[in-house]
């Protein structure tokens, strides 16, 4: 089973993309994704391998957003891919069916396509407005997720479910009873100084159903 909750980075350089990434390593968080947008190959190479590092030290999955070569190059867990980046066909057919594929979605047709071409897990949002990231697509909301995972339950789709996008703690029992899997923040884990009680909170909630 995949871990339920998906830590993606942020920060401006190679120092905050790194205090931040093990701030949420040491908290819990046993799944990073590096987003670390617009910059040199030099600096993203370099924070790659860190990262790498980092997360063999905490035995916690890494990934690397958009950029599949690179997640290739340093034998990461696995790459997410967006609308726009690598076709996920190409990309399984480059990794091979070991590394981990994710894919976004805002629509039901992106989850059909994308489980079509073998992606592992989806993440469909957005689910509500963020900052964090620029050009969002159309906000899904509540009923968005409703609507989309009762249509993949309809077509025996149960291709993990990632929701994303302006996530707060409030938002996962409501999210979770739609029947997604788990979900991806960034912003929430980043900006707060209690991030042990946090990531201890979201995987009491996100975990509630789980039989051991
Ligand atoms: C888990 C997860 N879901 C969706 C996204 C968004 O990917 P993308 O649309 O390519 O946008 P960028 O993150 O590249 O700006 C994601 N990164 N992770
Ligand atoms: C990368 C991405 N794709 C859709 S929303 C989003 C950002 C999620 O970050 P946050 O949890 O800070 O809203
Ligand atoms: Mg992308």
């Amino acid at each position: 089973m995949y871990n339920k909750l998906q830590y993606i980075s942020q920060g401006n350089t190679i120092e905050e993309q790194l205090y931040n990434i093990h701030q949420a390593l040491d908290a819990g968080c046993d799944w990073v994704q590096m987003r670390f947008k617009n910059q040199s190959t030099k600096d993203t190479f370099a924070l790659a391998e860190a990262v790498k590092f980092l997360c063999e030290e905490y035995l916690a999955n890494f990934i690397v957003n958009d950029n599949l070569y690179l997640a290739q190059q340093i034998a990461a867990d696995g790459v997410h891919l967006g609308l726009t980046d690598m076709n996920i066909a190409e990309a399984r057919a480059i990794l091979g069916s070991t590394k981990i594929i994710g894919g976004t979605a805002n629509t039901f047709e992106d989850i059909e396509n994308h489980i079509k071409n073998g992606c592992d897990y989806i993440g469909l949002g957005p689910f509500r407005f963020t900052s964090t990231k620029e050009k969002l697509s159309p906000i899904l909301g509540l009923s968005g997720y409703v609507a989309i995972i009762e249509k993949m339950k309809n077509s025996n789709l149960t291709t993990p479910v990632y929701a994303i996008g302006g996530i707060t703690l409030n938002d996962i029992n409501p999210l979770m009873e739609t029947g997604i899997h788990g979900i991806a923040v960034s912003g929430m884990i980043t900006e707060t100084d209690y991030k042990k009680k946090l990531i201890q909170q979201l995987n009491e909630k996100l975990y509630a159903n789980v039989i051991v």
